[in-house]
């Protein structure tokens, strides 16, 4: 990212982070002011200690002078302690706030976007990026500006005691200059791979815990301590080529004012012994000059660092300003729609070279059950996505009730279609709380009857809490039967017009599969469902079959049609010898 980039997503984070905080900024300013006047009367203090009580050899003003000191240091104290709160409050709202932003704005972004892309990966962009918004405006409005005021009200002091020799340090100025961009250009080019690399630390770590199981079944430990080393290993070389570059500054700095004392020096001594400067002017002006070199330290240093910030700032504006959704909402509801399900001639690829659905054609009416079947491969996944509009068909368009998705709000999508796949997921909080995700209106009557429709009657008697039990993270407190079971009692909460069970009841038994079936049967008569299944005991319960091969539709039947005539379908569910053209299973 270049210089000029950075510096307008500066100005941007600065134009937003600014206004709402303009009181707080304010008492920063004042206190900053203060900071940077005792700082200069201190070192101007210095004048007065050596002209008025050692030179005056003069005891009795030894006690003013040293009460001016008392007084000078402990305002700069107070003033200094007020503002690192108030620059400490300011950093934390910042960060706060863009990592709200940011996780809102990731979350809005489509399914697509995500693909490929580890959880872990997301989240250290929330936190690295909300953090570099915090030390970019307390890098440049507070850590910078009072850096600035202090080295100003010095060099008052310095030009007060001796205005030609201050101009003459003042040559270093153009050399700072020249090492402070080429180190920030340095900064800017380091920078950029600690987004990805502090991701990849993320990513390889919380990928081991997270199949912990496998790991240790296939004795993995090895595999992902060295994944995980190499991740550490590389995030480490390069926080360290970052800090080689930003730490550089301090001494070169150093390097800088250790000459210009020097200089000062001899002509310090010439002045004094030839032209009558006085000691106390020359120890005022050193002082200040002693003082200045630390701020001017700091001001190179966090300008540097702030070439970090601004580079993962400029990333985040990047991702903000990236269209979360490129597909164009809809305006059309639902209400009082019949959930008739329409594929016309849809087709779909994930890339040019092969279509996933090959020229797809159905009607289903509301009420119809229908199993969706078909080999590894063959597409049946990517079809529900389609349904869901996780994807839009390349080719042709799908239809609820006779509207084009792409014609219907995506809310009123969403609230009239129910998911219920395989590998159910669940938040970390209540069985009841998991179940009213589904439908956080619902009273506690609904979300129990869901609960026992989805046949977890039994289960929540032998919990001493029932509904009100923790499933912990990801439901690992329970047994993958009971977090399928709860994954289906908050998809019948949600009460919508097309369900989708995705192999929804393959950690089941037989007896419970069959329960819910049949609960599904009483209360759902007039809901589409698509069962998406290798299962035959699902297709007692269905109206219709919707045979996949390599993409295309082949039939669209009932059960019982489907198992006389078609010789793919008994190869799959019935054991027979498939026929010569079918695919094998991947
Ligand atoms: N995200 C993707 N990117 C590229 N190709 C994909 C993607 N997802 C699926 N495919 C390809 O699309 C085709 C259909 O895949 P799909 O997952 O829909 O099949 P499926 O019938 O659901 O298979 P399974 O029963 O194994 O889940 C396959 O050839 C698959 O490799």
């Amino acid at each position: 990212m270049s210089a000029a980039e950075t510096r307008v997503y500066g100005k941007r984070l600065l134009k937003e982070a600014m206004p709402p905080r303009w009181k707080l900024y304010l008492l920063s300013v004042v206190c900053m002011l203060g900071v940077a006047g005792f700082t200069s009367a201190l070192a101007y203090s210095t004048r007065l200690i050596v002209n008025d009580v050692f030179v005056a050899e003069d005891t009795s003003a030894a006690y003013y002078v040293a009460a001016l000191v008392v007084g000078v240091s402990l305002g700069k104290s107070f003033f200094g302690y007020v503002n690192s709160i108030i620059s400490a409050m300011f950093n934390r709202s910042i960060v706060s706030s863009y990592q709200k932003l940011l996780f809102r704005k990731l979350l809005a972004k489509d399914v697509r976007q995500f693909a490929g892309k580890h959880a872990a990966m997301q989240m250290s962009q929330v936190k690295l990026f909300g953090e570099a918004c915090g030390k970019t405006v307390v890098g440049a409005t507070n850590k910078l500006f009072l850096d600035i005021m202090v080295l100003l009200g010095l060099l008052a002091v310095m030009l007060l005691q001796d205005p030609l020799m201050t101009l003459l340090s003042a040559v270093i100025f153009p050399l700072i200059f020249f090492i402070v961009s080429t180190l920030s250009n340095r900064v800017r080019g380091a920078a950029g791979a600690e987004t990805e690399l502090t991701g990849a630390y993320f990513a390889v770590g919380a990928e081991a815990f997270e199949g912990i199981k496998t790991v240790k079944s296939y004795g993995l430990e090895k595999k992902s301590i060295s994944k995980f080393e190499e991740a550490v290993t590389a995030l480490e070389t390069r926080l360290l080529g970052i800090v080689k570059i930003t730490s550089a500054t301090v001494p070169l700095m150093e390097l800088l004012g250790g000459i210009v004392i020097g200089v000062f020096v001899v002509y310090a001594a010439w002045q004094t012994i030839t032209n009558g400067k006085t000691p106390g002017e020359f120890t005022a002006f050193i002082t200040a000059f002693l003082m200045a070199y630390q701020p001017a330290e700091r001001i190179s240093k966090t300008w540097v660092e702030l070439q970090k910030s601004l580079v993962h700032v400029g990333r985040m504006f990047e991702l903000f300003d990236e269209p979360s959704d490129q597909r164009k909402d809809g305006t059309k509801t639902l209400h009082d729609v019949s959930p008739a399900l329409a594929f016309n001639d849809v087709s779909f690829f994930y890339n040019q070279k092969s279509k996933a659905l090959d020229g797809i054609d159905f009607r289903l009416e509301a009420g119809d059950w229908v199993a969706v079947v078909g080999q590894s491969g063959a597409g049946k996944s990517t079809l529900i996505d389609l349904v869901q509009r996780f994807y839009d068909p390349q080719e042709g368009c799908i239809e609820i009730g006779g509207t084009d998705l792409r014609d219907l709000h995506h809310q009123a999508l969403r609230d009239n279609i129910a998911l219920i796949s395989q590998d159910v997921f669940l938040f970390d909080g209540t069985i009841a709380e998991n179940i009213r995700d589904g439908n956080p209106e619902a009273t506690d009557e609904e979300v129990q009857k869901a609960a026992l429709n989805a046949q977890l009657g039994d289960f929540l008697e032998t919990l001493p809490n029932g509904l009100d039990t923790a499933v912990g993270p990801n439901g690992k407190g329970l047994s993958g039967g009971q977090k399928q079971r709860v994954g289906i009692a908050r998809a019948l909460a949600k009460k919508a017009k097309i369900y989708i069970f995705d192999e929804a009841t393959s950690a089941l038994d037989g007896e419970n599969e069959r329960k819910i079936l049949e609960t599904l049967v009483r209360e759902m008569a007039d809901t589409t469902i698509l069962f998406v299944t290798h299962r035959p005991s699902t297709l007692d319960y269905v109206n219709k079959v919707l045979l996949l091969e390599k993409g295309h539709m082949t039939a669209l039947e009932s059960p019982g049609v489907m198992r006389a005539t078609n010789t793919h379908y008994r190869a799959l569910f019935h054991n027979e010898d498939a026929p010569q053209d079918a695919q094998t299973s991947a």
